[in-house]
């Protein structure tokens, strides 16, 4: 890895120390916000000061008079509100907690990599700074905070306030517990409690101005389940950039952190959810249970915890803005001004993905399952592969990626089959050195099929699905790097295609599809043609297209384009079938269209399609609901769906949803001849030799 050199396991140092030593170890940690000591507050005093806010009072006055409750009493429910939300933070608590999650993360992971001169550099700057530092991490497990807390702990720096959803909260003791490590409580939704709105303003205004710890929050709002970057939520990070704008603090330093786990906690979880079963609810009992995950050593392989650098809020919020609120204390900085760092910050955490050997593994053998799944995949096949697509990730796309750039193939041989061992219940060699697919599902007896969220699959499907999803979302990861590129092979056939009319095609993918991939919506057709000549530059390079004059060809490398194809089919066959229901609603079903509905019968008839044709949505990756919830989000963007406030219904544009039906069609979409459903018995491990990825 290029960039790896830096990267240290944070782990070997923990594997010497004895546990308890470490975490009573003498320490005063670093406090990353250098204020003056009477500007510091405790506790008790910000939430003195939210109480006091001019806002507050007036939205408590507000409620008083439009309710007729007493000003005594809203005051009461606010002073409870602002307890609710306050972190508290208790190093004596961390030290404690700090023991065992130090003994658990040894015993799960070999390695936590992580590149430490970033960490030394933002300690080093938060100590000489004035500005106040926010940790915008991706948010791919329920690790992703106990791991941040845990390396800034093990390296002596102060734990931050960190934004927890109330699920949290509700846990016995274990909400408690987390408030002393520095949680601080907001509700998921709530624009329509003013009185709420304006304490968690206040309160997230005054730990950024006066709490000498840095703030964490998770801009993604919720796990990736998919494990690709999903859209910032703009709520919290718009009031720390209006913070600023108050003159408190001289600049705001949000620093992007991706996490990259070569086996998330969750993964098994994950797919289900996808698939329509309800996340189970958070309780210190399931805690307890899932401890169980501790039974056997390193099941979870390695971490990467990429520091990117720190974005200066300061360089988009210029003196005319704070001028202007002096002015007009209601100023709110242009929207344009947070979507802009927000997106800063999502490109960061892609860029600084770091792949780990299974995201490639699951790609190719996601494809060979759809290209040639009777010819069995060898270990020897695999090594060729897997080096010849290591290398195009490294060298064109500039990916991060885990391990040697090495062509002996011992080495790559060595690399695969160690990263092959946290998945041995998904992906095992066979007696004959071929690769296949365990059975991830077993029959689910308590299912409680009045919570799905979707349709009721069958077992039959689910025994497909899960442990295809379970492949598929190990090489969501590469999309970080692949999707511009996956979009351009979705706009070009056999018989070539005007330059013109590709870009057209690519603006359109880039359109509907910018929500899916996390992409930074553009409007300017100049730029958009930049990104896509950036990319079209790379497929050329490596013979994937080749241009005549002013058409464009698929070139020899077809390979690759195969690949690259058939990584984008599944998210535009759900838009296309989402589509068609839509224009065939009525005449389908008499249930009214909501967005429920929609996620229901899409889900049944992908189901159907699976098994009973050769074109659309093939792959069970089409029966994730994330995939249904972004087509849904993007057409109603695009104002092809439109919601109806008064009779609370949604009403379809036929001539939108025509046209774009129309476009889709035109797309030259180039179906895998083979059927997934009837290459899975070939793929899926019966037999008992399965021999577990040995070094
Ligand atoms: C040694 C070791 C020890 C280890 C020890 C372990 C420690 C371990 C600690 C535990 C710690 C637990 C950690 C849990 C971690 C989670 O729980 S993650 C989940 C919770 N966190 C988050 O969700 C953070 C990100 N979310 C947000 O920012 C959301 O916006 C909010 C604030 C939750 C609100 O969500 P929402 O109500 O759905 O609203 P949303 O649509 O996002 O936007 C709302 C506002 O944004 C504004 N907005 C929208 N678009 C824009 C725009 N473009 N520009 C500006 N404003 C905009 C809207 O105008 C709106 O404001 P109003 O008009 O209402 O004033
Ligand atoms: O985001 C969370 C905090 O980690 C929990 O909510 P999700 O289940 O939506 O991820």
């Amino acid at each position: 890895m290029e960039r790896n050199t830096k990267f240290v396991d944070m782990l070997e140092d923990r594997r010497r120390d004895c546990d308890f030593l470490w975490a009573t170890r003498p320490m005063d940690p670093a406090l990353p916000h250098m204020l003056p000591p009477d500007s510091v507050y405790d506790r008790e005093r910000i939430m003195q000061a939210v109480l006091q806010d001019k806002q507050v009072k007036a939205a408590i006055d507000t409620i008083a008079k439009t309710t007729g409750v007493g000003v005594k009493d809203v005051e009461n429910n606010a002073r409870a509100m602002i307890n609710e939300m306050a972190s508290k933070a208790d190093l004596a608590t961390v030290r404690w907690i700090g023991i065992f999650i130090t003994k658990a993360m040894k015993r799960m992971f070999s390695q936590i990599y992580i590149n430490e001169i970033m960490l030394s550099n933002l300690k080093k700057e938060t100590q000489i700074s004035q500005a106040q530092y926010i940790y915008v991490p991706s948010h791919r497990s329920y690790l992703d905070f106990i791991l941040l807390s845990y390396i800034l702990f093990s390296y002596d720096m102060a734990l931050p306030n960190i934004a927890a959803g109330m699920d949290f909260y509700n846990m016995k003791i274990v909400g408690e517990l987390l408030r002393k490590t520095g949680a601080f409580y907001i509700r998921r939704s709530f624009s329509n409690d003013l009185l709420y709105k304006q304490i968690f303003r206040s309160y997230v205004n005054t730990i950024v101005s006066h709490s000498d710890r840095a703030i964490e929050f998770f801009i993604e709002g919720t796990r990736s389940r998919s494990q690709k970057s999903t859209i910032p939520k703009y709520g919290l990070l718009s009031i720390i950039i209006e913070s600023l704008l108050q003159g408190d603090v001289p600049d705001i330093y949000f620093v992007p952190m991706s996490i990259n786990y070569e086996r998330p906690p969750e993964e098994l979880l994950f797919v289900y959810e996808m698939l329509g079963v309800p996340k189970p609810k958070e309780s210190t009992a399931r805690l307890f249970r899932s401890l169980s995950i501790l039974q056997k050593p390193f099941s979870h392989g390695r971490i990467f915890f990429n520091i990117g650098e720190p974005i200066s809020a300061n360089q988009f919020v210029d003196k005319a803005y704070r001028q202007k609120k002096i002015l007009q204390p209601s100023f709110k900085i242009p929207s344009s001004v947070v979507e802009n760092i927000a997106y800063l910050i999502i490109e960061s955490h892609k860029k600084n993905t770091v792949l780990m050997p299974i995201n490639i593994i699951a790609l190719l053998f996601n494809e060979k399952i759809q290209t040639k799944p009777k010819e069995p995949y060898t270990l020897d096949l695999l090594i060729q592969d897997y080096q010849w697509f290591k290398s195009f990730v490294i060298k064109s796309l500039k990916a991060l990626m885990y391990g040697t750039e090495t062509t002996d193939n011992d080495m790559i041989k060595q690399e695969i089959l160690e990263s092959l061992k946290p998945h041995d219940e998904l992906i095992v060699l066979d007696s004959s050195n071929t690769l296949k697919i365990k059975q991830r599902h077993k029959r689910m007896k308590q299912l409680n099929y009045s919570n799905i969220k979707g349709y009721p699959l069958s077992e039959q499907t689910l025994q497909i699905a899960v442990p295809a999803i379970n492949i598929a979302i190990y090489s969501n990861p590469t999309l970080a790097f692949l999707t511009e590129i996956v979009f351009i092979t979705a706009t070009i056939g056999e018989n070539g295609i005007e330059t013109e009319v590709a870009l057209e095609r690519y603006e359109l993918l880039r359109r509907l599809f910018s929500t899916e991939f996390a992409m930074r919506p553009i409007e300017d057709k100049a730029l958009i043609k930049i990104e896509w000549e950036k990319s079209l530059n790379v497929l050329i390079s490596q013979n994937c297209l080749h241009t005549v004059n002013d058409l464009i060809f698929i070139g020899n490398n077809t390979k690759l384009f195969s690949i690259l194809h058939n990584i984008i089919l599944p998210f535009i066959d759900v838009m296309y079938v989402t589509c068609i229901l839509l224009s065939e609603w009525t005449e389908r079903t008499s249930v009214e269209l909501t967005d429920r509905t929609i996620l229901v019968e899409t889900q049944k008839e992908v189901e159907r399609l699976i098994f009973e044709t050769k074109d659309r949505c093939q792959h069970p990756y089409c029966l994730s609901l994330d995939l249904y919830n972004i087509a849904w989000s993007s057409l109603l963007s695009q104002g092809i769906i439109a919601y109806q406030k008064y009779t609370n219904t949604y009403r379809t544009d036929k001539v939108k949803l025509t046209y774009l039906i129309g476009a889709l069609l035109e797309l030259p979409l180039r179906h895998p001849t083979e059927i997934y459903v009837d290459a899975f018995p070939s793929i899926i491990s019966t037999s008992s030799m399965d021999v577990q990825a040995k070094l």
